[in-house]
């Protein structure tokens, strides 16, 4: 992805509207020196020579008709310049608006696996400060153009003017410019190591803030945290930061002063093997002063447009990172269904060696609407990366999910999908009832709201939860009171009632669990509280990634069939 493609890409029209206002004003730019040059000089070489006055207003005017064309210029400027900014600049803010939407869909389009790895931190800090700085480099893009064009055009005058100081102009120019590009290449790894460290940093103050409870309880942790993850990260990323911004101005004073040290060589060398006039002398000096500024202008923009660079090739990396689930994200309604049978499915988390990587299955099983299955095992037996399988947040590597006779594929797994309700120990709770509002059954609410005894706590409007300051109990009871106005077919709970009162652990077990399986839906509980095992219509114990107990159902077993491409 190329920046000025997205520019192109998103108003083609505009864009190139913006550079022709923008090269027109460089033009007008260059224009203005010829008719200083004249009134000055008398040189009218380039303009018909007028040197009557005129009284404008009470005052007098030198040269009216170079005085009208110098006013109307600079109007045209200033109008052109304006136009050209004001719509490049608005067409930034759509390219990079477009480039945050993209990124939320990358996102939205992720398996969550790859979500995990990559981890919040990153993610949010491509959000915030790659995007950001894109759009910086994006807004000096108008400058650019129009540097670029007025020095174009004032070269255009110098080799007019005077053809032998024109190649001696050029040769300089190109000569700083290309020795301007070491320095500048080597700021621009400095920047790519700033870049890095932010990353870190952001890491730490993420422990910052969610960790505040333990930092604060633990002085020495708190102070060796605050050194290493903190301080230390800080001082790496602004020494690098220095080190680049202090590379990166020495090479921008170094272009600026290019400019100058030509002046000072025409002046006093090159006058003395050329028959140069002093008209044309004032002349190159003049269009030198004035490239002088564009010049300076162009190199400004590099510091700019080098760590934007950095940043997109940042966000082309966590892109890849991001790859999409790829399968079809059309709902089609789905036949009505019975049973769910899993047969040796199997996951094995990516990791980069091999060896330490944890799997789960091959495991199969048979879940059925009106029964309630528990999941339990002790931790980290692969109790939830199992669970998120039968959700299908995670794909697994191998095996097949069927409900009743119908497999899930990539063609169907987001119709699929829809008929599930999940709530994880690390589930989030939205603010609006996002898609329920229209639909909302007032008494059931108000039924559950009291249920969970949340009556006096919350109330909903348009869809909103009053408030979320809640207690972590009152929280998880609100993500139940939204999985159960769902109304799907199979709903997952993951140790939902592990930090619940007994009160509401008896509610959840011997009510909920009970109106559940009524309903006639599939329930899964992952859950290690083997008081009320003996409500599960049947009990499936994991242990090391495997399942234990087979007894309770019989799936018919066949050899391990690698159906991958079903579902990755
Ligand atoms: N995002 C991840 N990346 C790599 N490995 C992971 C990841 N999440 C979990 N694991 C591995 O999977 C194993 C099983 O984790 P899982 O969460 O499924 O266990 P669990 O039985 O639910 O445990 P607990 O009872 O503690 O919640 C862990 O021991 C860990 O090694």
């Amino acid at each position: 992805m190329k920046l000025f493609d997205a520019f192109i890409h998103r108003s083609p029209n505009k864009l190139f509207a913006a550079i022709v206002f923008g090269s027109l004003a460089g033009v007008a730019y260059s224009l203005l020196i010829p008719i200083v040059l004249n009134s000055i000089t008398g040189d009218s070489r380039f303009v018909a020579e007028d040197t009557a006055n005129a009284i404008v207003f009470g005052i007098e005017v030198a040269n009216q008709s170079f005085a009208t064309a110098f006013l109307i210029i600079c109007l045209f400027i200033f109008f052109a310049r304006t136009f050209s900014q004001i719509t490049l600049t608005r067409l930034a803010l759509d390219v990079t608006s477009d480039l945050r939407k993209d990124i939320y869909q990358n996102i939205a389009k992720a398996s969550l696996i790859n979500l995990e790895n990559v981890g919040s931190p990153k993610l949010l800090a491509t959000i915030t400060k790659d995007v950001e700085d894109i759009m910086r480099g994006v807004k000096v893009l108008p400058d650019l153009i129009i540097s670029m064009v007025t020095i174009v055009s004032m070269l255009s005058f110098l080799l007019l003017l005077n053809a032998e100081a024109f190649g001696f102009v050029l040769a300089a120019i190109l000569f700083g410019a290309l020795t301007y590009q070491i320095p500048m290449l080597i700021g621009r790894n400095y920047f790519i190591k700033a870049r890095e460290r932010v990353d870190d940093l952001h890491e730490g103050i993420r422990g910052l803030i969610y960790g505040a409870k333990e930092l604060k309880l633990n002085t020495s942790r708190k102070e060796h945290y605050h050194q290493v993850e903190l301080n230390d990260a800080e001082s790496g990323l602004i020494k690098t930061q220095k080190t680049a911004l202090a590379i990166v101005r020495s090479a921008m004073n170094y272009g600026d002063l290019i400019g100058f040290f030509v002046i000072g060589v025409i002046t006093f060398v090159f006058v003395n093997y050329s028959d140069i006039s002093s008209e044309e002398l004032i002349g190159v000096i003049m269009a030198m002063l004035y490239v002088t500024g564009p010049v300076g202008s162009i190199l400004n923009t590099f510091p700019e447009l080098s760590m934007a660079k950095v940043s997109l090739r940042k966000i082309t990396h966590l892109r890849k990172l991001l790859a999409e689930e790829a399968f079809n994200e059309s709902v089609e309604p789905i036949k009505p269904w019975q049973s769910i049978t899993v047969k040796n499915l199997r996951f094995i988390y990516p990791s980069q060696e091999e060896d330490t990587s944890f799997s789960v299955g091959p495991v199969s099983l048979q879940l059925k609407k009106g029964q309630v299955t528990f999941i339990v095992g002790g931790n980290g037996s692969g109790k939830s990366t199992l669970g998120k399988m039968l959700t299908m947040h995670y794909l697994p590597t191998a095996g097949s999910i069927s409900f009743d006779d119908v497999e899930v594929t990539k063609d169907n797994i987001n119709s699929y999908r829809q008929c599930i309700s999940s709530i994880y120990s690390d589930y989030y709770l939205f603010q609006s009832l996002h898609g329920l509002g229209n639909k909302l059954d007032e008494d059931k609410v108000q039924k559950y709201l009291t249920k969970l005894k949340l009556q006096d706590k919350v109330t909903i409007e348009n869809g909103r939860f009053s408030t979320l300051k809640l207690s972590d109990g009152q929280r998880k009871r609100l993500a139940l009171l939204v999985a159960y106005l769902e109304e799907k077919d199979l709903y997952l709970f993951d140790e939902w009632a592990a930090d619940q009162d007994p009160d509401f652990k008896h509610f959840f077990y011997y009510e909920l669990l009970k109106e559940l399986r009524e309903a006639g839906k599939a329930v899964i509980v992952i859950s290690h509280d083997d008081r009320y095992f003996d409500l599960a219509d049947q009990v499936i114990v994991m242990e090391r990634g495997l399942r234990r107990d087979e007894s309770s159902v019989t799936i018919p077993t066949e050899a391990p069939e690698e159906k991958q491409e079903e579902f990755v």
